[in-house]
């Protein structure tokens, strides 16, 4: 039997937690901020930015609880089509959304309606986030009447490196990055609509943001874990997209003539152990030597995450990588997928970072030459003997190989652009 997902909301609901596990580098941030209007448990009016696959999703889970939701869509077509039917052309097609969420669009929403709200929360793609921010900034002036800013992109912004925060921070001020929410995690849009099993991390420096968050979004089929260090969480969600890519790309060995080196290397049994496992040592390295806390990789929005997005084809970014694999190249996967895959633009900050911390991140390396120096998903015949100029899968996969022995995990704790960064945010 369906019980009423308020009533089974409310039912489980527990005390708000108050202690954080962790504080960035075991700092206390005594300071004043800017916090949000108080929610009401039910009854919230949420701004949803971005109509795609997890908007979408999440506007029906917020909508399942009772609150009124509009879904900002830049397409007229998807707006008229989701008032008419309460169904997305694109997304979830044949689904039938609940009747409190409504489209808005295909303008921005205006500063009368930004005020209007309770809880903004950003589901666009992280390279078009600095943009819409500084669309929406004004709307966002007045820092005693924030509405709630939660924000589920994963990835970093290419050119700048900037991770979310940052971008926040840049185009709407300190004070919003602090107050700023992250929804992070392993999370399929579809299996949330589904109301299968879901656990996320959801984090911010102010931990009263963090709390709302969570009572927001908490369900019985979708548990919060608060917590307070969003670099770490924002590095998690970034990273693991890239590792994704290299996971789907084992594919290609299993039917060539190198598979015994890639087996040996990458495909044991499941089949990408050697992936998730190396893949979250580098994220753990590159995310401490960024000043992350290293246990904020063994949670949800690391490992859990991480082992999810290189485990299932329901991923993009692992789509990405099984694609390269069967031979096609990045541009036409990209123009076909549909969707956005973050690890493709990502990988160019990833490998800024690892030169800038001075980590080593030999697989997110190799993704990035084989992404933009390669041959992408050209299969070669023998380990090592390419037939085209560049990086293929297969030279990759050798140099991994052949790399020397070395300490299985060493964490050097720099912690410059975190520090750069909390300095920013006045921390
Ligand atoms: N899909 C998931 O299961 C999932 C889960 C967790 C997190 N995320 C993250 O959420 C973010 C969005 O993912 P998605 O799956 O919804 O992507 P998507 O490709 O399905 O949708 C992207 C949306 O962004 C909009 N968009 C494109 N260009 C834009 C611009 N210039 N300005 C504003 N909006 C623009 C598109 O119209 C579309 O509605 C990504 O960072 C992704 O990593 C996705
Ligand atoms: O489809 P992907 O690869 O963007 O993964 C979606 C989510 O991040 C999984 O948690």
């Amino acid at each position: 039997m369906l019980h009423s997902p308020r009533a089974l909301r409310l039912r489980s609901r527990s005390p708000a937690r108050r202690r954080f596990s962790f504080s960035l580098h075991s700092l206390s941030f005594p300071f004043k901020m800017a916090t949000s209007k108080a929610q009401p448990e039910s009854n919230s009016r949420v701004l949803i930015l971005g109509a795609g696959n997890f908007g979408s999703c999440l506007a029906e889970h917020l909508g399942d609880s009772d609150h009124r939701v509009f879904l900002w869509a830049r397409e007229q077509s998807v707006v008229e089509h989701f008032n008419a039917t309460r169904k997305h052309l694109k997304y979830l097609p044949s689904h039938t959304f609940s009747s409190n969420v409504s489209a808005v669009g295909p303008a921005l929403p205006d500063a009368a309606f930004i005020n209007s709200m309770d809880v903004l929360l950003f589901a666009i793609p992280t390279q078009f986030l600095r943009d819409n921010l500084t669309k929406l900034q004004p709307a966002l002036s007045d820092k005693t009447k924030l509405p709630l800013l939660i924000f589920v992109n994963k990835g970093i912004e290419i050119g700048t490196d900037a991770l979310t925060l940052e971008i926040i921070a840049d185009t709407c001020g300190a004070d919003v990055a602090k107050a700023a929410t992250f929804i992070s995690g392993p999370s399929f849009a579809k299996e949330i609509v589904l109301r299968r099993p879901t656990s996320v991390s959801v984090v911010s420096f102010t931990e009263a943001e963090a709390d709302k968050t969570a009572a927001l979004f908490h369900q019985p089929h979708f548990r919060c874990y608060t917590g307070s260090d969003p670099v770490g969480v924002e590095l998690s969600g970034a990273l693991k997209n890239v590792y994704a890519i290299a996971a789907g790309k084992c594919i290609l060995y299993t039917r060539t003539a190198d598979e015994f080196m890639a087996s040996s290397m990458l495909l044991t049994s499941p089949k990408n152990t050697v992936i998730i496992t190396r893949g979250l040592a580098e994220m753990t390295c590159i995310g401490t030597a960024y000043g992350a806390s290293p246990l904020t990789f063994l949670g949800l929005a690391g490992v859990g995450d991480l082992f999810l997005t290189c485990s299932s084809s329901s991923s993009r970014n692992y789509t990405v990588g099984y694609r390269l694999g069967q031979g096609e190249t990045l541009e036409t996967i990209i123009a076909t997928l549909g969707s956005v895959a973050e690890g493709v633009s990502t990988a160019k900050s990833v490998r800024n970072l690892v030169t800038q911390l001075g980590v080593q991140a030999p697989i997110a390396e190799r993704v990035y030459e084989v992404l933009y120096e390669g041959a992408c998903g050209r299969v070669v015949h023998f380990a090592g003997v390419n037939d085209v100029p560049g990086k293929s899968t297969g030279d990759a996969v050798a140099e991994l190989m052949a790399l020397p022995p070395s300490r299985e995990i060493e964490l050097a704790t720099i912690g410059r652009p975190a520090e750069k960064l909390l300095h920013r945010l006045g921390m």
